[in-house]
């Protein structure tokens, strides 16, 4: 396994197609698009690390399937109330879906979906408290207490969050916000701006490969059944409008940030954390993406394998 993560960062490193680096938050867009980093953490908590893969880097909408399974663990199946379980096809900030709708977003991980579970979370508290448990959760799953939220990205992007404010505002004037739109949006811009490395990541995903309990760090974080939903949406909406595509080639469920990070699931496997900043069209790792497509060819872990 170390030869072929080996394999894999040496291509992306040299690669020149790298794709684009998101600008539409100014922070962002001050990173390097030659990093590329890959960590596979086993189901047993043996890792191989290639490329950048102890470099924090901002894990965008990844943090939004960890706030999900928050969600969840406070509110069991009253978060379907809050959004649904379908794809959007629609890009990750689209606000067309949620008129038709009535303010229930499509699936948790749009960015509408996931300000509604930050909203959830929050349950009367104040951001403060808020992102303290989200933060001490991160740094349990990823058995690491070096994780951290960085306040220049959150401010990057609450400076320049007018498109997920008209969201937050949209879905309020239905009247399904419990707290002020402005502190479920500040909640919402700093768990975006965790930073993490790749090795944290997938550590922090390791639940997830094997029916909710982490071997790694020896816990039941979620129970089987709740493992298996959330793999599957992350199959189906993990990738915004990209999610068929990424399917089709990986085969395995993925969360996808536009700081260029990718976390990957193999259940009874692995899990998979990969890093280049540079972005596709809509907004998903280039290189991130073909990385986790070579390292499915040559294990065979898509999960539509034999
Ligand atoms: N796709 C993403 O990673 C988007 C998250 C970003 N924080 C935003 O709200 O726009």
């Amino acid at each position: 396994m170390q030869q072929i993560v080996d394999d894999i960062a040496a291509e992306m490193l040299s690669r020149p197609d790298r794709g684009k680096v998101a600008t539409y938050i100014p922070q962002l867009a001050c990173v390097d698009p030659a990093h590329f980093g890959i960590s596979v953490v086993m189901e047993d908590g043996t890792s191989y690390n290639a490329g950048d893969a102890t470099t924090p880097f901002s894990i965008q909408s990844i943090s939004k399937m960890f706030t999900l399974t928050m969600a969840l663990g406070k509110m069991g199946d009253a978060v379907w109330k809050r959004v649904g379980r379908e794809p959007s096809g629609d890009p990750f900030n689209s606000i067309v879906q949620l008129e038709v709708e009535h303010g229930r977003p499509r699936n948790p991980f749009i960015n509408a979906g996931a300000i509604a579970i930050a909203d959830a979370i929050m349950m009367g508290h104040e951001p403060k408290e808020t992102l303290a448990e989200i933060l001490q959760f991160m740094r349990f799953l990823s058995d690491d207490d070096s994780v951290y939220i960085d306040e220049k990205v959150a401010r990057s992007e609450q400076l320049t969050g007018d498109r997920n404010a008209s969201l937050a505002h949209f879905m309020a004037s239905f009247g399904h916000f419990k707290n002020p739109v402005d502190k479920v949006l500040g909640v919402y811009f700093h768990h975006c701006s965790l930073a993490m490395t790749c090795h944290q990541l997938a550590k922090a995903g390791a639940f997830l490969v094997s029916d909710g309990t982490s071997q790694l760090i020896n816990s039941k974080v979620v129970g089987p059944q709740r493992a298996r939903r959330i793999n599957s949406l992350m199959l189906l909406c993990g990738h915004y409008d990209g999610s068929g595509e990424f399917a089709f080639r990986v085969g395995l469920p993925g969360k996808s940030g536009v700081g260029g990070g990718i976390l990957a699931v193999a259940p009874g496997k692995a899990s998979i954390a990969v890093w280049s900043p540079g972005l596709d069209v809509v907004g998903n790792s280039h290189l991130g993406t073909l990385a986790l497509e070579q390292l499915a060819e040559k294990t065979g872990w898509s999960v539509f394998a034999k």
